[in-house]
């Protein structure tokens, strides 16, 4: 082991957590039907080893959020500080658990909410220092595993009576079959996305319009737009849409979780005729019995069901995944508890047949969940047929490693770990309240300032 290896310089000895926000509500960038004025925002964690290398992570929040989030990554500091990160590595489930099971926090969860973000910006930050340890981006990291060292990172509790660890292994053993040559088709052409910057819900139809078509000739084939507001606003848009796309390309909508699961079904009926792919969160995240129901009344339609951005945890997902409630798996790489808990999401969708299309946008999600599906794409489900990972246009210019899109692909990224690490400029101009870009806002008005209390 050489000097800078060593176990002392691979101590953990600091963690720090900002919170960091952009006033996206000023434009209404990813407004939808529930969340009207998102501020996109993100709890940003740095974990420092003695040896002065740092890892990046972080999860997305709307705006106020953030501060609930950055108080719970506060609390679990202790958990982290003082850990040998290579020890973490060779059982990375046993400190995952350790993180989430934590027995005083576990009772304001278990395993969901505040307490999984907060997880999430960690471990996403442990992922990024090991890619950086290993010079290799995540999503090499994850490929290159051997499928015993990937099984270690995962916790299968609750998991198996679905996914046990010998399957997991197995379908890895199978996945790495022709993995070479999808790896260089992936470092050649990308992964394919679609985009959801033409789609806001508080954007004008010219606007949609506009976008619409700036994103047709960056070459891409398929858009989502936001509903259900107002089903005559909606067929409007719809048409709008198709008016620019053609009916060759494909469409997805997305409710935000509006609706009752009868209302969702009836609103959808309504929409059919302009041929969506699938209808993402109809209803409640959480319920699944109402997602299959609505996923059985549309499926003669030809409209899937989607899901995943606010799915809490692996439990629900494998529900979603075990009735067919879903047909198009939504992970988010800042949701459930990072890395490490996506990682069976994956397992078992693949065993279950379901496509995943990841959620990507708000702050660092494109940059981090690119990395998920190429590995998936690399050495589990070996395919990309007919699956897409999201691309929002927003915030990019914040990361020192943004993501690179060309011809509608995400292009692989080359930079060691998990392309999570924002800049300084940014992060100076955007913490929350005392950056410069905050301090000139209110000193203009154009928000109030949160530290002078109101009378
Ligand atoms: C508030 C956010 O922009 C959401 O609208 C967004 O994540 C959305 O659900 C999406 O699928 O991109
Ligand atoms: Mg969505």
């Amino acid at each position: 082991m050489s000097k800078s290896m060593t176990s002392e310089n691979l101590k953990i000895v600091s963690l720090d957590v900002k919170d960091v926000r952009f006033p996206t509500s000023l434009q209404a960038d990813g407004s939808d039907a529930m969340h009207t004025d998102p501020d996109y925002s993100c709890a940003y964690v740095t974990v420092g080893l003695q040896s002065g290398l740092q890892g990046f992570g972080l999860t997305f929040t709307c705006g106020r959020g953030t501060e609930v989030v950055v108080a719970c990554v506060e609390s679990m500091k202790n958990l982290v500080i003082g850990q040998v990160v290579t020890d973490i590595y060779k059982e990375f489930g046993v400190f995952w658990r350790s993180l989430t099971s934590e027995s005083q926090l576990r009772w304001i969860g278990p395993e969901k909410g505040v307490t999984a973000l907060a997880t999430a910006a960690i471990v996403n930050a442990l992922w990024d220092l090991w890619g950086k340890l290993v010079k290799k981006p995540v999503w090499q990291l994850l490929a290159d595993m051997e499928p015993e060292q990937l099984v270690s990172c995962i916790d299968f509790r609750y998991l198996t009576n679905v996914v046990t660890k010998e399957e997991a292994l197995e379908m890895l053993r199978k996945g790495r079959e022709g993995r070479e040559e999808r790896m260089n088709k992936l470092l050649e052409k990308g992964y394919p996305c679609y985009t959801t910057q033409a789609g806001w819900l508080g954007y004008s139809n010219e606007k949609i319009q506009h976008l619409a078509q700036k994103y047709m000739d960056a070459g891409f084939t398929a858009f989502k737009v936001k509903v259900g507001k107002n089903l005559k606003d909606d067929v409007k848009r719809l048409e709008y849409i198709r008016n620019v796309i053609g009916w060759d390309k494909t469409l997805m909508v997305d409710a935000n979780q509006v609706w009752e699961v009868q209302e969702a079904i009836d609103w959808m009926k309504v929409l059919a005729p302009y041929k969506p792919l699938w209808i993402e969160e109809p209803t409640s995240p959480d319920d699944v019995l109402g997602h299959r129901e609505i996923a059985k009344a549309l499926k003669p339609l030809g409209i899937g069901v989607a899901s995943g951005e606010m799915c809490c945890n692996r439990v629900l997902f494998k529900q979603f995944l075990q009735t067919d409630a879903i047909q198009y798996c939504q992970i988010d790489s800042a949701r459930v508890g990072g890395v490490n808990e996506i990682l069976p999401v994956y397992l078992m969708a693949h065993k279950l047949g379901v496509k995943v299309c990841p959620h990507a946008g708000g702050v660092g999600l494109c940059e981090m969940v690119q990395h998920l599906q190429m590995w998936d794409y690399v050495a589990l489900s070996g395919t990309s047929e007919g699956k897409w990972v999201e691309y929002v246009d927003q915030q990019h210019e914040h990361f020192v490693h943004p993501t690179v899109i060309e011809n509608a692909h995400y292009m692989a990224p080359r930079a060691p770990g998990y392309n999570t690490e924002m800049k300084k400029e940014s992060l100076e101009g955007h913490v929350y309240p005392n950056g410069k870009e905050w301090e000139s806002m209110f000193a203009k008005g154009i928000f109030s300032d949160p530290r002078k209390s109101k009378k």
